[in-house]
């Protein structure tokens, strides 16, 4: 896959299948407007392009995790920061000079409610209009939807500021998921008999609600299952730092300073102070116990 991070360094001559939105999160309503380029591109020979806004606030999807997702899925990838020059453009410059100078857009895909250019003037209707005038076909898709409500980036934002990350999987496809380097705790952890991987979110990357869920891990290339607390450890921390601290089942190698993925997928209950670490080692105790039997239910390795 081709990538770039800005419209100007774009290069192609070839005709396209593109699509257009933030694609925040990837999830099943985004992947159907993938799967319609990808399925135009290959019965009309055009490059399949996903041209993604790049908002620079907090986010679902890291790029890099962005990236790595439509790696195999699309020829071309398009992260464009959301500059004053993109917000202020006109819709209609935005077809002429982007979609049909810059991109060669013969094949346009997007969802019922996608807004463009200044003003958020760009609609449907819009690209429509125009679509005899620059030559492409307009697709417009209906909104996926999961339970009588459209699937939205907000819809998960929701979903995990709730703890649901259950949801957040069945709205995403897949289950939500971070990365990051094992870092040096002060091994408390160790000494209370769960050791645990320590590792920081990305910057803007955001995290489900503070609690503590039944994860996957993934490290060197091989999954585990474990339980995990988000949040700030309020019952042992100094100073209140965000981290994803898991306890990772059946594993006894080193990782520290490896690159570990954590899928959460299944809450089970919220972060707490506890009086003493007596009180907090009981109920990690117990957290262990329901991670074990979370797996067991699902017949995975635990
Ligand atoms: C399953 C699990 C649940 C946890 N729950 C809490 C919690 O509710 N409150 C809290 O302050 N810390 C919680 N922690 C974090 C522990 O306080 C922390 O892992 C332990 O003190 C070790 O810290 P260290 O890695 O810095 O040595 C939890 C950790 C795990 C693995
Ligand atoms: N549920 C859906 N089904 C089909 N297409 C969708 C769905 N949600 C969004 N789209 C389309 O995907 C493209 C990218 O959407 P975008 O990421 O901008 O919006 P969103 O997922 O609704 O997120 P947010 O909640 O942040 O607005 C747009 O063309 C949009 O219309």
């Amino acid at each position: 896959m081709r990538y770039y991070t800005d419209i100007h360094s774009y290069q192609g001559n070839k005709r396209t299948a593109v699509t257009l939105g933030k694609f925040d999160s990837l999830h099943r309503g985004h992947q159907k407007l993938i799967s319609t380029v990808k399925e135009a591109a290959a019965a009309e020979h055009l490059e399949s392009v996903v041209f993604s806004f790049d908002m620079k606030r907090e986010s679902l999807l890291t790029n890099e995790e962005r990236r790595a997702h439509l790696t195999d899925q699309v020829d071309c990838m398009i992260q464009c920061p959301f500059t004053r020059e993109i917000r202020e453009m006109e819709a209609e410059t935005f077809i002429k000079e982007v979609l049909s100078e810059q991109l060669h857009a013969s094949y346009i895909v997007v969802g019922r409610d996608f807004h463009f250019g200044h003003g958020k003037r760009g609609d449907v209707h819009m690209l429509a209009e125009y679509a005899e005038v620059y030559h492409y076909h307009l697709e417009i898709l209906d909104k996926e939807q999961y339970a009588d409500r459209e699937i939205s980036s907000t819809y998960v934002r929701e979903a995990l500021a709730s703890g649901d990350v259950s949801l957040a999987g069945e709205l995403l496809g897949y289950p939500y998921h971070m990365t990051g380097i094992v870092e040096h705790g002060r091994r408390l952890g160790r000494t209370l008999g769960f050791p645990t991987m320590n590792v920081a979110p990305a910057e803007r990357k955001i995290m489900p609600k503070f609690g503590v869920y039944a994860c996957r891990v993934q490290i060197d290339g091989q999954w585990y299952c474990g339980i995990g607390n988000v949040g700030i450890k309020p019952t042992v921390a100094e100073e209140p730092r965000l981290l994803v601290e898991v306890f990772v089942f059946d594993y006894e190698g080193n990782a520290y300073d490896k690159e570990i993925t954590v899928e959460f997928c299944a809450f089970e209950r919220p972060e707490t102070r506890f009086k003493s670490v007596e009180e907090l080692k009981a109920q990690v105790d117990r957290d262990i116990a329901f991670g074990r039997q979370y797996f067991q239910m699902l017949k995975m390795d635990v």
